[in-house]
C-alpha cells in the first residue's frame, strides 16, 4: 500500500512540476516572470520545512503511531492545489491555441490589469501561429534549430540534482548523526537547514528580476563549492576514513551545521528555483510542453538515483561525497558562464532573440530574417 501511495504521490508530483512553472511563466508578466515563477520553489521549500518541524514532533509520540501522521499529512498540500486549481483561470496562450481568441485577450486584459495588450496579443497569436505549424513537437525538439532548448531542459534539472541539496533535504537527520548528533538533534538540525532554505528563496525572488539569472547562478554555485570543501575538510579532520571522531567538541557541531546552512542558502538562491524558472521562460509554445517534459523527467530521475545510491556512496567514499559534488558544482558554474544567455526582462515570445544574440548558441539558430531567406531559397 505504501509502494501504490507514493506511486500515486509521484504522478502528482510529475502533473503539478510539469505544469506550474509553464502556467506561471505564461501568466506573468514579463517583468516580473522571475519573482512570481520563484513562488513555485517557494512553496516546495516551505512544504519541505513544515513537514520537517511536523515529523520532528510525530517523532515523539509515545504510541509510535507518529508515522501514519508524516505520511497522512501529504493529502493537505494536494487537497489545496485541486481547490485552487477549480478556481484558475486558462492562460491566455492556452486559449488562443483552443481557437478563444476573444476570450484570451479578454483574460489578458484581466491579469495585466490594463487595456492596453495589443502588442502583447499579437505576439500570442503569432507564436500560435507558429506552434499549430508543428505537428510533432517531439521530433520538432531534437531539429538543429532548438538545440540550446533541448540541451538547457536536460542540463538544467541534471545539475540542479547533482549539486548534492537532496543529500541534505532527504537524509539531513540521517548525515548529522553519522557525523555525531544524537537522534532529536538531528532532526532538530534539519529543521534549521529546512528554515533556511525556505527564507533564503525569498532572496531570490527580491533579487532575480534586479541582478538577473546568471549572477545569481553563479553566485550560489561559488558559495556551494566553497562550503562543500570546508565540509569536506571539516569531516575529513575529525573523520578520516575509519570512521571514529572520538568525542567532537561543540564548536565542531556548530562549524558543520552552520556551513550546511550556508550551503542551503546558497542553492535557494540559485539552482532551486533558478532550475524551474529557466527551463520555463526559454522554450518557445510549439516544443514548451515536450522540452518541460523532458525537464521534469530528468529532474525526477536524478532526484531518484541520487536517493537511492546516497547511503552506499557514503559509505564507500565518506567524506569524498562532498567533494564529488563539488566538482559537479564547478562544471555547472562553467556551463551556465559559457552556454545560459541572459533571460531577464525578455518576453517570452520574443526569447529566440537571446540566442541568436548568443556566441556559442547563434550557429544553431536562424535569425527569423534567415529563416525567410531559408525558405524562399528552398522554394526555388
Ligand atoms: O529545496 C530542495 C528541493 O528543491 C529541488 O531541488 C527542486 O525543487 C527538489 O528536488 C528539492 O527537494
Amino acid at each position: 500500500m505504501l509502494i501504490v501511495g507514493r506511486m500515486l504521490l509521484g504522478f502528482g508530483i510529475g502533473c503539478a512540476n510539469q505544469s506550474v512553472p509553464i502556467y506561471v511563466s505564461e501568466v506573468a508578466p514579463y517583468k516580473y516572470r522571475g519573482a512570481l515563477n520563484m513562488m513555485f520553489q517557494l512553496a516546495i521549500t516551505i512544504g519541505i520545512f513544515v513537514a520537517n518541524v511536523l515529523n520532528y514532533f510525530f517523532a515523539k509520540m509515545e504510541n509510535g503511531e507518529g508515522w501514519r501522521y508524516s505520511l497522512g499529512f501529504a493529502a493537505v498540500p494536494a487537497v489545496m492545489i485541486i481547490i485552487g486549481a477549480i478556481f484558475l483561470p486558462d492562460s491566455p496562450s492556452s486559449l488562443i491555441e483552443r481557437g478563444k481568441d476573444e476570450k484570451a485577450k479578454q483574460e489578458l486584459i484581466k491579469i495585466r490589469g490594463t487595456s492596453d495588450v495589443d502588442e502583447e496579443f499579437k505576439d500570442l497569436v503569432e507564436a500560435s501561429e507558429s506552434s499549430m505549424a508543428v505537428k510533432h513537437p517531439w521530433a520538432t525538439l531534437l531539429k538543429r534549430h532548438y538545440r540550446p532548448q533541448l540541451v538547457m531542459a536536460i542540463a538544467i534539472p541534471f545539475f540542479q540534482q547533482l549539486t548534492g541539496m537532496n543529500v541534505i533535504t532527504f537524509y539531513a537527520p540521517v548525515l548529522f548523526r553519522t557525523i555525531g548528533f544524537g537522534s532529536n538533534a538531528s532532526l532538530m538540525s534539519s529543521m534549521i537547514t529546512g528554515g533556511f532554505n525556505a527564507l533564503a528563496t525569498f532572496v531570490s525572488i527580491f533579487t532575480v528580476d534586479k541582478v538577473g539569472r546568471r549572477k545569481l547562478f553563479l553566485e550560489g554555485g561559488a558559495q556551494m563549492f566553497i562550503c562543500q570543501i570546508v565540509i569536506t575538510a571539516a569531516i575529513a579532520s575529525k573523520f578520516g576514513v575509519d570512521g571514529n571522531p572520538g568525542i567532537l567538541p561543540k564548536w565542531y557541531a556548530f562549524l558543520v551545521v552552520g556551513f550546511i546552512c550556508i550551503y542551503v542558502m546558497g542553492f535557494a538562491w540559485s539552482w532551486g528555483p533558478l532550475g524551474w524558472l529557466v527551463p520555463s521562460e526559454i522554450f518557445p509554445l510549439e516544443v514548451r510542453s515536450a522540452a518541460q517534459s523532458i525537464n521534469v523527467s530528468v529532474n525526477m530521475i536524478f532526484t531518484f538515483a541520487i536517493a537511492q545510491v546516497f547511503t552506499s556512496m557514503l559509505c564507500h567514499m565518506k567524506f569524498g561525497l562532498f567533494i564529488f559534488f563539488a566538482f559537479f558544482v564547478l562544471v555547472m558554474s562553467g556551463f551556465i558562464h559559457k552556454f545560459l544567455p541572459e533571460t531577464k526582462g525578455v518576453p517570452i515570445e520574443e526569447m529566440s532573440v537571446v540566442w541568436q544574440n548568443h556566441s556559442f548558441w547563434k550557429k544553431f539558430v536562424k535569425s527569423a530574417s534567415e529563416e525567410a531567406n531559408a525558405k524562399v531559397d528552398n522554394s526555388c
